[in-house]
């Protein structure tokens, strides 16, 4: 399926709680895609309210650069959630990323309050996927709204909901990662996989974001600057795979007209040749940042 919307690196997109000033204003200096400003898990009850303001305050900052800025407001039924999305929908930061999105229809919910509270244009929903119920709703969430730009796993929350435990490879979570994949690739929209909780855990990491590479995502959620660089080197096409890419497109032109083509024994065709184009627009976008 076609993309919905036009390619924008997310290759890292790093949580950070809202309360923290000293990662809010370090934030300004890592080399990320995105920001998620966090107002849920990372912050706690005492601190929800000064949280959403310095949240709204850096998002409206124009201070991060390219990176895009996102606010995680509470969940749907939490005390926090309706204040929470008022005040960002009037920050209009790139995106609110909701957590715990179960049904298509709370998607719809979401995106009326977002505009109704003054929402820009450009301020897009991220969904969070991390419940039981929004696995086997999936495919409605990824298509409910045009206004969907980003899936989100969240793979903690998933871990707990299935009683299941993180293990190397993931097995209990591939079901759960590949339908969320399949449903954002149906709707043409991006999607991030989880977090990797032992930030010092260099090996570990390099191999969760490989797997997330190969199976499709976008890019990973981090939670630590020291996550990024890796992050980024996994999520770009390699110096290979752009020079393959790019001998590619040029057999293919040379065979003009050809249903099929050959390059060093390999059979090529238009479908190759649109990976290959994905490949070359990915690395475009990601080295003019
Ligand atoms: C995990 C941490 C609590 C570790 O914090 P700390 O021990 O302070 O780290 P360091 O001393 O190594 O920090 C070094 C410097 O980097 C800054 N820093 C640290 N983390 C961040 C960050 N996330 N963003 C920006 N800057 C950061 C420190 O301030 C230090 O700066 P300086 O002193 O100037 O050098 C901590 O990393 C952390 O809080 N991480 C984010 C936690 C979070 O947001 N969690 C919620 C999202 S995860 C989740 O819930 C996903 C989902 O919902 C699911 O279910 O899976
Ligand atoms: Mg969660």
């Amino acid at each position: 399926m076609g993309e919905r919307t036009a390619y924008v690196p997310r290759r890292s997109v790093l949580y950070m709680p809202s309360s923290n000033e000293r990662a809010l204003e370090k934030a300004k200096t890592l080399p990320v895609d995105a920001l998620i400003l966090d107002l849920e898990d990372a912050v706690g009850p005492d601190h929800k309210e000064a949280a959403r303001e310095s949240a709204c305050a850096a998002a409206s900052s124009g201070e991060y650069g390219s990176r895009e800025v996102t606010i995680r407001v509470n969940g749907i039924g939490t005390q926090w959630h309706e204040a929470d999305l008022a005040a960002a929908a009037q920050a209009g930061p790139a995106g609110i990323v909701v957590p715990k999105v179960n049904s298509a229809d709370e998607v719809r919910s979401l995106v009326t309050a977002m505009r109704d509270a003054g929402a820009p244009e450009h301020t897009r929903l991220w969904a969070m996927i991390e419940t039981p119920s929004a696995i086997f709703n999936v495919r409605e969430i990824a298509s409910a709204a045009p206004e969907l730009a980003v899936l989100v796993l969240g793979t903690n929350d998933l871990v707990k909901e299935l009683r299941a435990d993180h293990v190397p490879g993931r097995g209990p979570l591939v079901t759960s990662l590949q339908l969320s994949l399949l449903a954002a690739r149906e709707a043409g929209i991006a999607i991030l996989d989880g977090v990797y909780n032992d930030v010092k855990d260099a090996e570990g990491f390099e191999a969760e974001c490989v797997q997330g590479r190969d199976f499709g995502f976008d890019g990973k959620t981090l939670i630590h600057p020291g996550q990024v660089e890796t992050c980024n080197a996994v999520f770009s096409p390699s110096e290979e795979a752009v020079a393959d890419a790019r001998a590619i497109v040029e057999a293919w032109e040379a065979g003009a007209g050809k249903g099929v083509v050959t390059l060093n024994g390999r059979m090529i065709e238009n479908l190759h040749v649109e990976v290959a184009q994905r490949v070359l627009a990915t690395h475009e976008a990601v080295t003019s940042r």
